[in-house]
Parts: structure tokens; sequence; C-alpha cells
């Protein structure tokens, strides 16, 4: 599927850029939740992220909805609020967020920008979806507090099979 076919990078640097912001949350608090959420990975891999600012980056960041620039458009408030391509030149690896969704810094109401950032970027990666419904890599949204995530065993099996 294109939401993680096992496809990897063959590179440990890879780039990021937020090409826009979403109105829920200031413009610091949605670069802190994409930051933490790219370390959460790169704690357990070789991988490293660097920001940039102009240009075309490995993972692009963006908020949109509706119709957004490619096949899959959104589908406003509810439903999916987000997704993420496969690693692969132009649009692989990219990361998009539904802004018809209320996210949030670090409330749990609304979904925690930090958390879905995480797992979209789990498949921007190369991960599936896992069945341990533990798992960051499940498919349901579970609110955790982003002080004290750990990331779940089954998800470090996951990556460190693809860049251990
Ligand atoms: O592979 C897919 C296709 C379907 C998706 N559904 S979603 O946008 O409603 C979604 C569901 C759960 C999450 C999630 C799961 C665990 C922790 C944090 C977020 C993120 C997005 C999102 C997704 O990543
Ligand atoms: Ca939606
Ligand atoms: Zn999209
Ligand atoms: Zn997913």
């Amino acid at each position: 599927s294109t939401f993680g076919n096992n496809l990897k990078w063959e590179k440990n640097s890879l780039t990021y850029r937020i090409t826009n912001y979403t109105p829920d949350m200031s413009k610091e608090e949605v670069d802190e939740s994409i930051e933490k959420a790219l370390q959460v990975w790169a704690r357990v891999t070789p991988l490293r992220f660097t920001k940039i600012y102009s240009s075309t980056a490995d993972i692009m960041v963006s908020f949109g909805q509706r119709a957004h620039g490619d096949y899959y458009p959104f589908d406003g408030p509810d439903g999916i609020l987000a997704h993420a391509f496969a690693p692969a030149p132009g649009i692989g690896g990219d990361a998009h967020f539904d802004d018809d969704e209320t996210f949030t810094f670090r409330s749990n109401t609304g979904y925690v920008l930090f958390m879905v950032a995480a797992h979209e970027f789990g498949h921007s990666l190369g991960l599936s979806h896992s069945d341990d419904p533990g798992a960051l890599m499940y498919p349901i949204y579970s609110y955790r507090n982003p002080e004290t995530f750990v990331l779940p065993r089954d998800d470090v099996r996951g990556i460190q099979s693809l860049y251990g």
C-alpha cells in the first residue's frame, strides 16, 4: 500500500521542511511537535534529521484540507487525520496533516500533533501498520503524554529491522 511498502531510505541523513502551519497552534509548538516526533525515531536508529527552510526536503511536512495536491484528498473533520508516503523520490517520505482537524500541543482535547506526526513519520521511514494495540504504528489514534512517551518495543523492532 502507499502508506508503507517496506521501501527504506538508502541514507541515514535526511532533511525535512515544514512548508506551512496550522492555525490551531503556535509556530513554535508545531516546530517542537515535529522535531520531537522525528527524534522518537532518530533515538533508536542511525537516522539523523536536518531541518531546511527552502527548496525540497526528503520529508516535506504540510497542512491541507480536502484536495491538496495529491490523489488522496482529505475528508473534513475526523475520519482521516493525516497520511504519509513511503520512502521514495518526490512525494515519497512526505507527511500531510488534515487541517480540518484540531491539532494540539499537549492537552488531550483534539489530536496531539506530536503523536500523529510520530505515527506518520513511521510511514515516511518505511513502516506499515502494526497489529500490536500498544504500538505507535497501530492504526488507531491513542493519546499518550508527549513528555513521557517512550517508543514501544514493537516499533523499535520494526524500525531497527529497516535501519538497525
Ligand atoms: O496509514 C494511514 C492511513 C489511515 C490513517 N488513518 S488516520 O489518519 O485516521 C490516523 C489514525 C491513527 C493515527 C495514529 C495512530 C497511533 C498513534 C498516533 C496516531 C494517525 C492517523 C492514517 C495513516 O497513517
Ligand atoms: Ca479528516
Ligand atoms: Zn496528501
Ligand atoms: Zn498509519
